[in-house]
């Protein structure tokens, strides 16, 4: 039996280095001109570790590439209310270029009225509805991170959707449905699977880019997998683990993102480079 020839890695640490120097030249470039860093407000409500330990590896990220951090946390226990109200104040700060609300807030808070209250000129998580619509519309705004670092790998490997079939396990707001959006934008033939998707192995099979977003460690296999696939894996479970069985699925596709080092660092990368976006125009530069 000849071997199969396994996928070539899509390497998102290394394209995220790349975008990150660009963004950093960028940001000292604001710096030389106007004397003041741009400036990430980050927002975390509660404790939960794994929410600590993602704003500080963005805040960590941002100090690397000489953009400045404001970190606000909040107790569990804050009100819709009084979220919207820190918000609405950042959104008003002009010291402040960006903002990072954290997701998942808890239960008892309206996340997505939190959310409007983010200026959609200073939303560089992409988050806002203003935000969504720039994405399906393929208008210019800020992209939801993780999409638009998926979108950046694509082009990285030239990989280009136009008339390809992609197929998104998962339709959260901040993931599987902007990346939809983004695809179709780019003109590919786009379906949505999700908790009550039935036949969802025949679907994957057919897809010829596969974004999976589920948040289920393995959760894809390589058996379902078109061979010759580009296979996205977003997932981000417990001791690094992504959604797609990587061993099996590496033996069917053309193209796979590892996890870790695939499109994680990307979402970063992405959030830096709007941040300076948004300077840039706030600043009229
Ligand atoms: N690398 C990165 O930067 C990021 C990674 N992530 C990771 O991506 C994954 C998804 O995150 P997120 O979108 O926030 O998660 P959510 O829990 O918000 O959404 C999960 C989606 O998967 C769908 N789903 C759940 N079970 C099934 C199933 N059995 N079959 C098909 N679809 C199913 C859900 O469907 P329904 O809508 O019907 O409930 C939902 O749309 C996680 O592993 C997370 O850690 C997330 C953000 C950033
Ligand atoms: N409003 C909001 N926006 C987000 O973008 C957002 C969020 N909420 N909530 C949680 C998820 C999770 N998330 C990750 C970012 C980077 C890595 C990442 O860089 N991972 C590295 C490994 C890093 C490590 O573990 O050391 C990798 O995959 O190689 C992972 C996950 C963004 N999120």
């Amino acid at each position: 039996m000849p071997t199969v020839p396994a996928a070539r890695l899509m390497d998102g640490t290394a394209l995220a280095r790349r975008t990150v120097e660009e963004t950093a030249a960028r940001a000292a470039e604001i710096t030389r001109r106007t004397g003041t860093a741009p400036c990430l407000a980050t927002v975390l409500v509660g404790e939960d570790p794994a929410s600590v330990t993602y704003v500080r590896m963005k805040r960590a990220r941002c100090e690397k590439a000489g953009i400045r951090s404001r970190h606000m946390e909040l107790p569990a226990a804050t009100s819709t209310e009084e979220l919207v109200a820190t918000l609405t104040g950042l959104s008003q700060d002009s010291e402040v270029n960006g903002i990072l609300l954290q997701h998942p807030v808890g239960p008892h808070i309206d996340e997505r009225a939190a959310f409007e209250a983010i200026a959609p000129e200073k939303d560089v998580d992409g988050v806002t509805m203003t935000s969504f619509a720039a994405m399906s519309f393929g208008l210019p705004g800020f992209e939801s991170c993780t999409p638009g670092g998926i979108m950046r790998l694509l082009d990285a490997y030239d990989v280009n959707p136009s008339g390809k079939r992609a197929v998104v396990v998962g339709r959260s707001a901040i993931l599987g449905k902007p990346a939809g959006m983004l695809l179709l934008a780019r003109d590919a033939t786009v379906t949505y699977c999700h908790s009550r998707t039935t036949g969802l192995s025949e679907i994957v099979a057919e897809a010829d880019i596969l974004v999976a977003a589920v948040g289920r460690p393995r959760f894809i296999r390589g058996e379902d997998i078109k061979p010759g696939a580009v296979v996205i894996d977003a997932g981000y479970n417990p001791g690094n683990v992504g959604d797609v069985d990587f061993d099996t699925a590496a033996e069917r596709a053309s193209l796979i993102t590892p996890v870790p080092g695939g499109v994680g660092p990307m979402t970063i990368a992405v959030l830096l480079a709007q941040t300076v976006d948004a300077a840039e125009r706030q600043l009229g530069l």
